[in-house]
């Protein structure tokens, strides 16, 4: 199997594995995230995704294996450590303030330590989250609560919330559940600009719906273990992707893509 020299890409995982008891939830994972590219990190529910991340990321200590980032060996580092080193991660499930204003609940990321001490945002804080949200389409909406946010503004927030870290590597996980057609191509231009503007991103997601067109390149796992790698167009013509979504339905292609987008079903 390859081995992947520590700078390879921006992250290098080798042989990352993770075991729960008696469960293997990642397998002996290998991958690399390049700099600059915008890679899906795809697999069916329970395939292992959250739990890779988890690992990359310091909420877990991996069993075995190896995180490299930026050419230095990082495993097991503690989720603090990895946000320093210039890694955020936007979560499926976040939870804001309700009661802080868009504008605090990104100053809360950029100075938690401040926020409690301060009576108002002031200077150099509330201009960098002012930036913040100005950067993730939600500078017209600075002093509404997050409940007065639709979906799509609540994931912009917590866009804005990952980006106060500075990172050059974004995690972003699930973004597209739950939103529109229109929503997802406006999220896609958002995330487009985000790597123009020189983040790495990982987008994670269990179906391919407004992906493909978005990724440059795409990880497929299942049962922990790479399945494919490649472009778009490979992974959609991927058999054992293909089986892995449907059973073995060879009959996938645009058309049935596009159904399964209208359906916001799970397929690819
Ligand atoms: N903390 C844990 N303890 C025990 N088992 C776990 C734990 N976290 C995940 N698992 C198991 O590991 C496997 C992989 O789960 P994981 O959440 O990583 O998959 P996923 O690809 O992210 O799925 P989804 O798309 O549903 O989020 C599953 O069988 C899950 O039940």
């Amino acid at each position: 199997m390859t081995e992947y020299a520590p700078d390879d890409g921006l992250l290098v995982l080798n042989d990352l594995r993770k075991e729960f008891g008696g469960l293997t939830a990642v397998d002996d994972l290998s991958f690399v995230v390049e700099e600059g590219e915008i890679l899906g990190f795809i697999g069916p529910n329970g395939a292992g995704k959250s739990t890779t991340f988890n690992c990359v990321t310091g909420a877990y200590a991996p069993t075995s294996g190896s995180v490299h980032y930026h050419g230095e060996d990082v495993t097991g580092e503690p989720a603090y450590e990895m946000v320093k080193r210039g890694m955020a991660r936007t979560f499926q499930s976040f939870k804001p303030l309700d009661d802080r204003t868009v504008l605090r609940n990104v100053a809360l990321a950029l100075a938690p330590d401040k926020l409690f001490s301060l009576s108002g945002l002031r200077g150099e804080t509330e201009e960098r989250a002012r930036e913040l949200c100005e950067r993730v389409g939600l500078g017209d909406r600075v002093h509404q609560t997050p409940d007065e946010l639709p979906h799509a503004g609540l994931l912009r927030l917590e866009l804005g919330r990952a980006l106060a870290t500075d990172p050059d590597l974004l995690l972003v996980d699930e973004p597209f559940a739950g939103l529109s057609s229109g929503e997802v191509a406006e999220l896609s231009d958002l995330l487009t600009d985000l790597r123009d503007e020189g983040i790495t991103l990982v987008v994670v997601d269990h179906n391919m719906r407004g992906l493909l067109s978005l990724i440059d390149r795409a990880i497929v796992i299942q049962f922990g273990a790479k399945i494919a790698e490649g472009t778009p167009e490979e992974i959609r013509n991927d058999e054992t992707v293909q089986e892995a979504y449907l059973g073995g339905d060879d009959s996938l292609g645009e058309s049935s893509s596009r159904q399964a987008e209208s359906d916001g079903g799970d397929e690819i």
